[in-house]
């Protein structure tokens, strides 16, 4: 079944009043932002899309794919939700190499194509500094190498239509290509998110508060351009913090930057 668009129908705060936003739906290729403090039910509104719930979670919302009620076999069976999770904390433990795991990754989808293993790798490798090599064991692998992996192979192999991405601020790679390379394979993308360089750049966010979605906010075309001068300031940031670990020294000439 192609999912062309997710429907959040609104339950309960965690007071027990009806949620501001009623209903909200995400389309394919569309960046979706999940913004509020700490405690506000972002966590929880991803689970529940990552369930499929149908009034049976504490918000009693209910999620409907491509505006119906997703059958049964594909709320009960995670491997037929097809929804991919990307968080700063996964790492990969499997004792192989870069090439091994996207080859068996590729083959379990049914995907035979020349050349595959170096596209992934081509692309993650635009995502962080420390170039992938596929000879490389997995586990060797730093957190942005890791990270710029799984998006990568979530964009290119993965069967998932729905991305939802939990907190990548400090996840040390390029967030905001990060996020165009999933949209640009057709993803639906999902972002929790306390990051301006994030937030800004999805298409529209939700605000939460005290566990219910409360507004949805547009973003403007000047917040979009604000969001592409903050990436560039993230952008170099990164480029310090790779100089800094690589061993190398950093001059006042480092930091004369202009936006
Ligand atoms: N609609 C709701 N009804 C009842 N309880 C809720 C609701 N939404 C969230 N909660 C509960 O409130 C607590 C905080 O929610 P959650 O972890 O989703 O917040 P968060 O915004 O992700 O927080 P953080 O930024 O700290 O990760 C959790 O225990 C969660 O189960």
């Amino acid at each position: 079944m192609d999912i062309n668009e997710i429907t959040i129908i609104g339950g309960y705060n965690k007071f027990g009043e009806a949620e501001a936003v009623k209903e909200l739906t995400v389309k394919k290729g569309e960046i979706f932002g999940v913004v509020g403090p700490t405690g506000s039910g972002k966590s929880n509104l991803i689970s529940d899309i990552e369930q499929l719930a149908q009034g049976d979670t504490l918000s009693r919302r209910k999620i409907l794919i491509n505006g119906e009620v997703p059958p049964v076999d594909m709320r009960r069976d995670p491997r037929k939700r097809r929804i991919a999770q990307l968080s700063q904390n996964m790492n990969f433990l499997a004792d192989m190499t870069v090439e091994e795991f996207l080859l068996m990754h590729a083959k379990s989808r049914g995907i035979e194509k020349e050349g595959i293993v170096d596209e992934i790798i081509n692309l993650a490798n635009k995502l962080t500094g420390e170039p992938i090599k596929k000879e490389y064991n997995l586990t060797i692998l730093s957190g942005g190498q890791s990270r710029s992996l799984m998006v990568a192979d979530v964009a290119v192999i993965s069967d998932s239509p729905i991305v939802l991405i939990d907190e990548i601020e400090n996840a040390g790679i390029k967030k905001h290509e990060a996020l165009e390379l999933l949209a640009g394979y057709g993803k639906i993308v999902m972002v929790i998110t306390h990051d301006p360089v994030l937030a800004l750049m999805t298409d529209r966010r939700v605000v939460m508060k005290n566990g219910g979605m409360t507004e949805i906010i547009e973003t403007s075309e000047e917040e979009k351009e604000v969001s592409k001068k903050l990436n560039c300031i993230d952008n170099w940031m990164l480029s310090m913090r790779e100089k800094i670990r690589y061993g190398d020294r950093l001059a006042l000439e480092d930091i004369k930057f202009t936006v």
